[in-house]
């Protein structure tokens, strides 16, 4: 297919995705927000990590829409899924089924290469993993990271927006450190002194490259208290003052109250959903019983499972699987 054909095909494909009419509530009877833009949509996705009696749903049916400049906090239990739900909609992992599109675009349907492409230029993942060689200062980060998008778009001023990003993040002053220096977070078990880098590094690369929507996994998780203060408050920053789409996943209620809503994860699927959430709100919502969900039945061989709150079928559980019903 040639490249105009192909445009005009992507077009037609995308008013017909825009023109299909969708139903005003999900299947967990939350609203969907048909018509308005999305940087994310994940529309009835499934992920099932291994197969017969091995296997294990880790998602299961998740509908749920971001909208550009909003801020969302993943919650729930060790084992509901929070990490999976972040990697397919980052598109790191592929969905067993269902859809999940990132700027309309349909991940599913790109083979790995136009898939690589867009994760590197759209998206931005922190996790609690290493990721950088030890020893490359933020400086250097973005260094490598103005050279690539300046390379890709001249015309971008990618220099300039470095800079910019590495001293709104309050790292100027501190730019010739070793990133384990950064955002005073402790080394996670098992990494070297010389390995560190963690949040503080990979934070300064996701902001230097300015992704559309940026995923962060248990982003305070390595951090002490005014450390992942500091890391989210950038991360609100990077919502009201460039617009971004942020998505983390956590298990503390402190750090997903700087989020505009919380979706709550329950086995794999979304049990509730809070706007303007507080942490007060949060941990009240936690030790309150979820309701199992309307299509729960058995829905694994395997018993990979690490948390089983509000397994559908039978009794109600609070947030810690605990029967209360
Ligand atoms: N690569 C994998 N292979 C097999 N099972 C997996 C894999 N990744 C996750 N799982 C399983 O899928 C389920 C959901 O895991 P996931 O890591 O997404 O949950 P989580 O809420 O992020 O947990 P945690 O808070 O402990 O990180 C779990 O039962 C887990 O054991």
């Amino acid at each position: 297919m040639g490249r105009r054909t192909e445009r005009r095909t992507r077009r037609r494909a995308g008013r017909a995705e825009r023109s299909t009419p969708r139903g005003p509530y999900d299947a967990m009877g939350f609203p969907l927000d048909a018509g308005e833009p999305a940087t994310v949509r994940l529309e009835g996705v499934r992920k099932v990590y291994g197969e017969g009696d091995a296997a294990v749903t880790a998602l299961d049916g998740v509908t749920a829409h971001f909208a550009p400049g909003t801020f969302t906090a993943v919650m729930g239990l060790s084992g509901s899924g929070k990490s999976t739900f972040l990697r397919c909609a980052a598109g790191l992992d592929r969905a067993s089924a269902g859809t999940v599109s990132l700027e309309g675009r349909d991940l599913g349907a790109m083979n790995e290469t136009a898939l690589t492409k867009l994760r590197r230029d759209r998206v931005g993942f922190l996790s609690e993993r290493f990721t950088l060689p030890p020893a490359l200062t933020v400086e250097r980060i973005t260094e490598r990271i103005t050279e690539r998008t300046t390379a890709q778009d001249p015309d971008r001023n990618a220099e300039r927006g470095a800079d910019r990003n590495v001293e709104r993040a309050g790292l100027t002053a501190r730019v010739w450190h070793l990133p384990v220096q950064l955002l005073g977070g402790r080394q996670p078990t098992g990494a070297s002194a010389a390995g560190g880098g963690g949040a503080g590094a990979d934070l300064a690369r996701a902001l230097a490259a300015r992704p559309a929507v940026l995923f962060a996994d248990e982003p305070t998780g390595t951090l002490d208290t005014r450390a992942g203060a500091e890391l989210l408050a950038l991360l609100r920053q990077a919502v009201d003052e460039e617009g971004q789409t942020v998505i983390i996943a956590t298990r503390e209620p402190d750090a997903a109250s700087c989020a505009d809503r919380v979706l709550f994860l329950v086995d794999g699927r979304i049990a509730d959903e809070m706007k303007a959430p507080t942490s007060e709100k949060i941990a009240d919502r936690m030790t309150r019983p979820w309701h199992p969900a309307p299509h729960a039945g058995p829905r694994r061989g395997g018993s990979g499972r690490k948390g089983q709150a509000g397994q559908g079928g039978e009794g109600v559980q609070d947030a810690a699987g605990r029967a209360v019903a």
